[in-house]
């Protein structure tokens, strides 16, 4: 992975986030990868409410000393205006960040919400803003319903999201992210931007061990020493949920797409989203093998890139030594 290193070709990307232990990993990530120019992060209910990833998203930005970064507090409903009462304390802790009394942050948000800062973004630099959607999708389906040109204007749009041809995690139809939001989920996945979407299929091939976490232990680090701490409860839901000695590293993995998108392989094709039913959230693929006789959901709708292929070990040695050198 050569590195660009030359500021004015960052690229310049905006992290939708629902911080979340692994968000925590991903956002420090991103503040250590020179590929990357981080123009601002907003929030979004899912892990925990969305002002509580407000709070933990300015939090870490003041662990990084990155108070410049500003922080656009999103949407406490669905796109559907249907309040949220699912958040994921079981695998991140009460306060989303392994319950390790974080000190609270000084800073604020800024005072516009996080679908006009996406907006904003997009207008000001068109054809040169990444949006990594780590959480459910609401606040990128409001820039979508509120600005026609936004798919055409953003760079790219990264999604952890959905599960392809997999079991889900939320229960065997359906991804967290994604059951979070179906609806604008579909809005986002067919508004005709270039998407990337990554699913569990694929980051539940990034798993960090008992051996990883003690190599990051040893280091001093500072990003390297906090993720430590906060990985203590991810590790332990694991071991409960999946019986295994180690962690999914989902939203990380999804970082280096942004970094480096030739660190995994692609297939094309439409994605579509279940609404309702027992499958709610199901992501469904259609990679484009058939000429379907008739015309389906699928028919007539712009394709998005879904990962398929990824390398596990290189993303967690990749992730450690930039977490290490920090
Ligand atoms: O509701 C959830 N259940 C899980 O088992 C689970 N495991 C991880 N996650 C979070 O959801 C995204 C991946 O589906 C990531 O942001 C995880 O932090 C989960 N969310």
């Amino acid at each position: 992975m050569g590195d660009i290193g030359v500021e004015n070709k960052r690229k310049k990307i905006i992290i939708d986030t629902d911080p979340g232990i692994d968000d925590a990993m991903a956002i420090f990530l991103a503040l250590q990868s020179p590929e990357v120019d981080v123009i601002g992060l907003t929030t979004i209910y899912g892990n925990v409410r969305t002002t509580l990833a407000t709070t933990n998203a300015l939090h870490l930005l003041e662990v990084a000393g990155r108070e410049d970064i500003p922080v656009a507090e999103g949407s406490h409903t669905s796109i559907k205006e249907v309040p949220k009462l699912r958040f994921a304390a079981f695998a991140h802790g009460c306060d989303g960040l392994g319950e390790i009394n974080i000190v609270p942050p000084k800073g604020k948000p800024i005072p516009q919400s996080a679908s006009d800062f996406l907006i904003e973004k997009a207008n000001e630099f068109p054809g040169e803003v990444t949006v990594v959607a780590l959480g459910p999708l609401t606040n990128i389906a409001k820039a979508i319903e509120s600005n026609a040109d936004f798919p055409q204007k953003i760079r790219q749009i990264v999604i952890l999201g959905g599960a392809f041809s997999v079991n889900g995690n939320v229960n065997p139809a359906t991804e967290a992210n994604i059951f979070g939001d179906p609806e604008a989920a579909d809005i986002v996945f067919t508004c005709g931007a270039d998407i990337i979407a990554v699913g569990i299929n694929i980051t539940h091939q990034v798993v960090l061990t008992d051996k990883d976490l003690e190599d990051l232990a040893s280091s001093s680090g500072k990003y390297a020493k906090y993720v430590c701490n906060i990985l203590k409860f991810y590790i332990d839901y694991h071991l409960e949920a999946y019986n295994i000695r180690g962690a999914y590293l989902h939203d990380p993995t999804v970082m280096f797409v942004a970094i480096d998108p030739s660190l995994m392989t692609y297939a094309e094709g439409v994605v579509r989203v279940q609404a309702d039913g027992i499958f709610r959230g199901l992501t469904l693929f259609d990679n484009m093998k058939k000429r379907w006789g008739e015309v389906t959901e699928w028919s007539n709708k712009p394709s998005v890139k879904v990962a398929v292929s990824v390398d596990g070990d290189k993303i967690i040695h990749l992730l450690k030594e930039r977490l290490k050198n920090s």
